[in-house]
């Protein structure tokens, strides 16, 4: 059967009528008298000035309570401790609270997880930070009140290595008439991004305007055993760096009025693992990484400028330093300088300047490499200002098995049968008694494992063709026969 059709089935459910509503009102507006819109009109002509003078007047009242209970630090933009403390809002802050407000911009560096994007120069990731002026918050039974002046906002967002962490100027304030609270403050977000960083290393560089170090990268600390080198001299450069760092020792070079500083020199052709044995050891030793690239240094005085913003205990990295100019001044620079390229504008005095200076007595490791030793000024390599020569040569079947079992080690195979670590050795020794002694650098045989790194098998295998080819290439290229590299003295 069929049912019966119920025209006034709607009227069962009540529907809001925007249309009703507004009849309504218009129904109440219109039993307003004239006296009664008279008022309504006066008050809002009033409202914007009374609007301005509670603003006024609320700005007098705060700022009496800021001059009278309210204490205050300000930390500059450029500063690491700034970073510390915007790391730490965002992280206990910021995050918590449902925030609607972002900057977006391009990422500088490519995701890590984005294979394709890697591929492709053109696809980088949108990067959403959290966009905020002032906050407030509890922390251990004080209210406090951070605000970031966005006035060099934009001139940070236009530096591609600008992240968005850190680079404005911070007033963290707290209710109370003392700044101890603030202090604490500060030192707790100091602690936690030092928990945070302890598995990365932080490498500084100048900024793309030359005035400030800032952080170029924070890279996973790269463990010292994935530099090979010869053994003997990784343990003995350790041990110097162990015994420099140990609180004796300083204490033992200030008693006897020594300055407490101490520099290595690692040598050896392009390739070798100088930039990543600096690297490994700041990770090594828990310390940041200043980076100078000596031909970029337009001058002595910038050189000078950027030793004394660099903090006591760290390491700083001086690359080609062969790229000084050997004359002792300016005064006497040849031609040179402008007919290569990489020549430095920097002098040796002026280098000399520096790492003589009062602030590299105060516990730095300076780290300097170069690709020609030779080049360098007896009054550079004198003890105290280097006091150990590490040689990076070309790599050993020694280190070639090493590298082999670092890269195909069990632990990092994924596939369904996995070899066991027995059988990776012996196909090492394979491996590595398939490669000159001596003849290529690492990051030549690093090339080779990028290309095979799908079986340990296959790559045993392919090595022998690739060296032939090499081999070949390389006394193309010189148009001489291959000897081993030489441990140059100098
Ligand atoms: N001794 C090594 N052990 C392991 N990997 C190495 C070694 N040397 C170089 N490599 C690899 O080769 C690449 C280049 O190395 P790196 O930049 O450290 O060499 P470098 O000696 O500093 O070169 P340059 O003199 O051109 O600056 C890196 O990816 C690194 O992993």
């Amino acid at each position: 059967m069929s049912q019966p059709f119920h025209a006034g089935g709607v009227a069962n459910h009540h529907f809001v009528d925007p249309l009703n509503i507004i009849r309504s009102l218009a129904a109440r507006w219109s039993e307003l008298d004239i006296t009664h819109l008279g008022s309504i009109v006066a008050l809002a002509g009033v409202a914007p000035s009374a609007w301005r003078f509670a603003r006024t007047a609320w700005s007098e009242v705060y700022g009496w309570i800021r001059r009278f209970f309210i204490a205050s630090v300000t930390v500059p933009g450029r500063d690491p401790l700034n970073r510390n403390v915007v790391n730490w809002v965002l992280a206990n802050v910021i995050e918590s609270r449902k925030i609607r407000f972002f900057t977006a911009r391009t990422e500088s560096q490519l995701g890590r997880d984005d294979a394709t994007a890697s591929l492709k120069k053109t696809r980088r990731r949108a990067q959403y930070l959290p966009h905020w002026e002032t906050t407030w918050f509890w922390h251990e039974k004080n209210l406090f009140i951070v605000s970031r002046s966005l006035d060099s906002f934009n001139a940070s967002m236009c530096d591609p290595g600008y992240d968005g962490i850190g680079g404005e100027e911070l007033t963290i304030s707290c209710v109370g008439r003392s700044a101890a609270p603030i202090r604490h403050l500060v030192d707790t977000c100091r602690e936690y991004s030092e928990k945070q960083m302890q598995f990365f290393v932080t490498i500084y560089s100048r900024d793309r305007y030359g005035i400030s170090w800032q952080p170029k990268s924070r890279m996973p600390i790269r463990q010292l055993d994935t530099v090979h080198f010869d053994d003997k001299v990784k343990d003995e450069l350790l041990s110097d760096i162990r015994k420099y760092l140990d609180p004796k020792t300083q204490r033992r070079y200030r008693n006897r009025s020594m300055p407490y500083r101490r520099g290595y020199l690692l040598y050896g052709p392009p390739g070798t693992g100088k930039s990543s044995l600096s690297t490994a050891l700041a990770g090594e030793f828990g310390l940041d990484l200043y980076e100078v690239k000596i031909p970029s240094v337009p001058a002595d005085h910038d050189l000078e400028q950027m030793f004394q913003e660099i903090p006591p205990q760290c390491i700083v990295l001086l690359e080609d330093i062969d790229a000084v100019g050997m004359e002792r001044d300016a005064g006497e620079k040849s031609d040179h300088s402008s007919i290569h390229s990489n020549r430095s504008n920097c002098t040796l005095s002026g280098v000399l300047n520096v790492l003589d200076g009062v602030g590299s007595q105060e516990g730095r490791i300076v780290i300097m490499t170069t690709n020609k030793p030779e080049q360098l000024d007896s009054a550079l390599t004198r003890p105290g200002r280097i006091d150990m020569k590490v040689f990076l040569g070309n790599i050993s079947q020694k280190s070639a098995k090493q590298m082999f079992i670092r890269m195909f080690s069990p632990e990092l195979d994924t596939s369904e049968s996995p070899l066991d670590i027995h059988e990776i050795e012996s196909l090492g020794s394979q491996f590595a008694a398939q490669i000159p002694e001596d003849a290529f650098t690492p990051s030549q045989l690093q090339g080779f494992f990028q290309l095979n790194l799908d079986s340990p098998v296959d790559a045993a295998e392919n090595i022998a063709v690739w060296v032939e080819k090499e081999l070949s290439r390389k006394s193309k290229d010189e148009g001489v026969e291959i000897v081993r590299q030489a441990h140059p003295q100098f």
